[in-house]
């Protein structure tokens, strides 16, 4: 019988589900979002039919009728080999991918107040695949994991040393299965080994994070304790004057109210008022709608000023790499960034930039440029089941 690998991605309010063969090829997938909203839908990739949820059903419900699908038209006949879980805060316990068991979890339950938005619902994934396939071997991915290189220079605040001691509050980094992926795929088109491969890698989707990466290991990235410092996001602040805090708790604000507005209703949406959809974004620009234009620059400059402190860390650099939604598919982000950074050297090719998609190695800069620039897109699913087949292999 074929082995299958189950690859599951729960977000804040999105479930993404994977399903992968033996040799990693992928199966099928699905996607279910506005989880906890009365219009919760699910669908499968390449079926017209949405699957209607229950009002208000989670990440449960959604996870039960994606397999159910799977079941139902011969997909997924037997259990699967393994299942592999993004988790997205492993804290400093976890360097690299472990197997669930009492330990794992209670250390991911431990983290959980670091990743508010995502560990819990994490945790609800893997408990939901535990009631299905109680005796499957699962094991959990962590964003944090790739970050683990990170020197002390570049993980610690400027605050008393004790925060750090005994609260362990430092920069973690996240989305550190893009960013290892973007190494080795950087590697393998420019024909180099990852462990000599240098680059920046701007990870650009409703999280987005910019991470720099030295003869293969991460040394410096924008997001921190939490997903929410650095770079401008669909619904996230990025960086903001710790001052803010006390301003607005002098106008009455409390800290949940501010935790709301800085993880939900910042970036692009709350400079346009209007979207977190870039895509969106760029038809009302489009439009002439100035606080959409202003959104997009604050955007593009903000993630430009970000390219400049990675450079910071690395002693030569091989490709900027641009993935996730936006870095993959907005040739406007892309140029515009790009057209910051012209005093290192950066140029981009508008041919190449605006139909990259027919481009085998991605390659959008210039032929003036000092240095590579890549798209490329992710890929976190397949490093997810990658892992999960090699933990089953094991054991
Ligand atoms: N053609 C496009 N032009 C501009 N933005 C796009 C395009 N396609 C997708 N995007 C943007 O990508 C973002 C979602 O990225 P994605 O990586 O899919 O998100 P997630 O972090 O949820 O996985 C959205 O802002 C969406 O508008
Ligand atoms: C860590 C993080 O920001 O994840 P996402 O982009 O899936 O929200
Ligand atoms: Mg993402």
């Amino acid at each position: 019988m074929e082995e299958t690998i189950l690859v599951i991605n729960c977000g804040s309010s999105s479930l993404k589900i994977a399903l992968f063969d033996g040799q990693l090829n992928k199966v099928s997938s699905g996607l279910a979002e506005r989880l906890g909203k009365d219009d919760a839908f699910a669908t499968v990739k390449g079926r017209e039919e949405r699957i209607d949820l229950s009002a208000g059903a989670g990440h449960k419900e959604a996870l039960n009728a994606l397999v159910n699908v799977w079941q139902d038209c011969g997909l997924l006949d037997e259990t699967p080999a393994a299942i592999g879980h993004r988790v997205v805060h492993g804290g400093e316990t976890f360097r690299e991918a472990a197997p669930i068991n009492d330990d794992a979890l209670a250390a991911i339950k431990n983290c959980a107040s670091l990743a508010p938005l995502h560990n819990p619902v994490n945790l609800t994934g893997i408990e939901a695949t535990t009631a299905l396939f109680p005796d499957v071997p699962q094991v959990a991915v962590f964003d944090t994991a790739f970050h683990h290189t990170l020197p002390p220079k570049a993980y610690l605040y400027a605050l008393p040393r004790q925060l750090y001691n005994d609260w362990g509050i430092r920069r973690y980094g996240f989305h550190g299965t893009s960013h290892q992926f973007m190494l080795t795929e950087t590697a393998r088109i420019l024909g180099k080994t990852p462990a000599t491969t240098s680059i920046i890698s701007a990870h650009l989707g409703n999280g987005c994070s910019i991470t720099a990466i030295r003869d293969g290991n991460s040394v410096d990235t924008s997001m921190g304790l939490t997903p929410l410092e650095g770079l401008v996001m669909g619904t996230r602040s990025g960086d903001v004057d710790p001052g803010l805090f006390d301003f607005l708790a002098n106008k009455d604000m409390n800290a949940e109210q501010v935790h709301r507005m800085l993880n939900k209703e910042s970036g692009l949406l709350g400079l346009s008022g209007q979207t977190n959809d870039m895509r969106a974004l760029c038809e009302l620009a489009d439009h002439g709608h100035e606080p959409s234009q202003t959104a997009i620059d604050v955007f593009c400059f903000r993630l430009a000023r970000y390219v400049g402190a990675m450079m910071a860390s690395l002693a030569h650099l091989d490709a900027l790499v641009f993935t996730g939604g936006i870095g993959e598919n907005s040739s406007l982000v892309r140029k515009r960034t790009l057209e910051h950074l012209g005093l290192f050297g950066f140029t981009v090719d508008g041919e190449l930039n605006n139909h990259h998609g027919n481009i085998s190695n991605g390659q959008i800069e210039g032929a003036d440029s000092r240095f590579r620039v890549l798209v490329i897109p992710t890929n976190e699913e397949l490093v997810i089941a990658r892992e999960a087949l090699v933990a089953s292999r094991n054991g």
